[in-house]
């Protein structure tokens, strides 16, 4: 088994998108509020008193969409001046980056892996599901801004929906050919939108690597990270290609993750509602910090067991958190 020590923390459940494949099919989604959401010192409290010490040393910073958090600034300097902190990253839609990437490359956080589904800006718009032109360009706006910054690696993540952007698998891939950027493809998941899901199903990363490698050739390639994307490459390419694929060939074996929402609950599994902790409300309760880590510890015994595969064991029915509430 991995250790785990990779901790993925949803700084806020609301988002300014609205993706198909993430966002439930006509529903209203109930937000927290703000005074539901841990503070930048009760996460940094957390990490410091109970997270670390049973093992955690990677970070990513996640959402809905953690650059509407409006202390976001702050809470990656918290993390990031913490000695024992490893890795510090951020997953964003791209869309407040160059307004934000400065501050944030200069409070500490070193990598982003930014979302952008397709190349189109029509088609950006239908995913998205929001009007408003100049959207796809304030987002590659963004990207570039974030490499200026001098982010590195810079990924760029594309859920493969059938039908909707895999035809532009092959554009998508040729951003790596004279760029150090780091495209990855992620086989869409049965979660966040059900009706989608049932509908366009997904592709199978195999299938992908065929396409590209019937193009340009693809060899194995190597990128700095703590998730579960196998890295390939175009020879003589700048960038790499990471293929993300939990329904083909689930990787759930090697999870080394737990993901903390932006109300507290420490997840086992993203896919699997067992297990789940609520650590804001003993925080606020004044329990001892050695309570709350043998609280941890107990859970991380049985993280092995909570996972997609025994996922029927904690889920009834549907999920009743989505993506955007979990911090995908
Ligand atoms: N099933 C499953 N999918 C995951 C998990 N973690 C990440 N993913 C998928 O991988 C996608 C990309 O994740 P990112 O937020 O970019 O982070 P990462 O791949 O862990 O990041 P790196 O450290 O750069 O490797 C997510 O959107 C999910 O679709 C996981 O624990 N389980
Ligand atoms: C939930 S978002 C949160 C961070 C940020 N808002 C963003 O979009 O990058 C994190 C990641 O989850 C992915 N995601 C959302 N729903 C998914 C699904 N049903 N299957 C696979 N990946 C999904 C998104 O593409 C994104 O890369
Ligand atoms: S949380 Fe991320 S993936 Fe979900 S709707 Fe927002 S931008 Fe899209
Ligand atoms: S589905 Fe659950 S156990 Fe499997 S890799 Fe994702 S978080 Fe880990």
């Amino acid at each position: 088994m991995q250790p785990v020590d990779y901790l993925r923390i949803s700084l806020i459940d609301r988002c300014n998108f609205r993706c198909q494949y993430c966002m439930p099919d006509g529903e209203w989604l109930q937000s927290l509020s703000q005074g539901e959401w841990l503070t930048a010192q009760e996460i940094q409290s957390l990490l410091e008193q109970v997270l670390i010490p049973v093992g955690f040393r990677r970070f990513r910073l996640t959402g809905g969409e953690p650059l509407l958090r409006p202390d976001v600034v702050e809470i990656v300097d918290r993390i990031a001046h913490l000695p024992q902190v490893q890795d510090l990253a951020m997953t964003t839609n791209g869309f407040l980056l160059s307004q934000y990437c400065q501050a944030l490359h200069q409070a500490g956080l070193k990598r982003l892996n930014i979302s952008l589904d397709t190349l189109n800006p029509q088609t950006f718009q239908a995913i998205v599901q929001l009007q408003p032109e100049q959207l796809w360009a304030r987002v590659w706006e963004g990207i570039q801004q974030a490499y200026a910054t001098g982010f590195n690696p810079l990924k760029l993540n594309v859920v493969v929906i059938p039908g909707l952007n895999d035809h532009e698998v092959l554009d998508l891939a040729a951003l790596t050919l004279d760029r150090n950027w780091h495209v990855r493809f992620i086989e869409f998941m049965p979660i966040g939108n059900a009706t989608l899901f049932t509908a366009r199903q997904w592709i199978p990363s195999q299938e992908l690597r065929q396409r590209i490698r019937d193009r340009w050739g693809l060899e194995s390639g190597q990128v700095l990270g703590n998730g579960p994307a196998d890295v390939f490459q175009i020879p003589g390419a700048q960038g790499t290609l990471g293929f993300i694929s939990q329904m083909s060939e689930c990787f759930c074996d090697r999870c080394n993750r737990m993901r903390l929402s932006a109300d507290g609950w420490l997840r086992p599994c993203l896919l699997n509602e067992t297990g789940q902790l609520d650590l804001k409300t003993p925080l606020r309760a004044g329990v001892s910090w050695g309570e709350l880590q043998q609280q941890v510890r107990d859970l991380l015994a049985l993280k092995p067991e909570i996972n997609y595969k025994d996922r029927g064991s904690g889920t009834v029915g549907a999920y009743t958190r989505t993506m955007s509430h979990i911090g995908g």
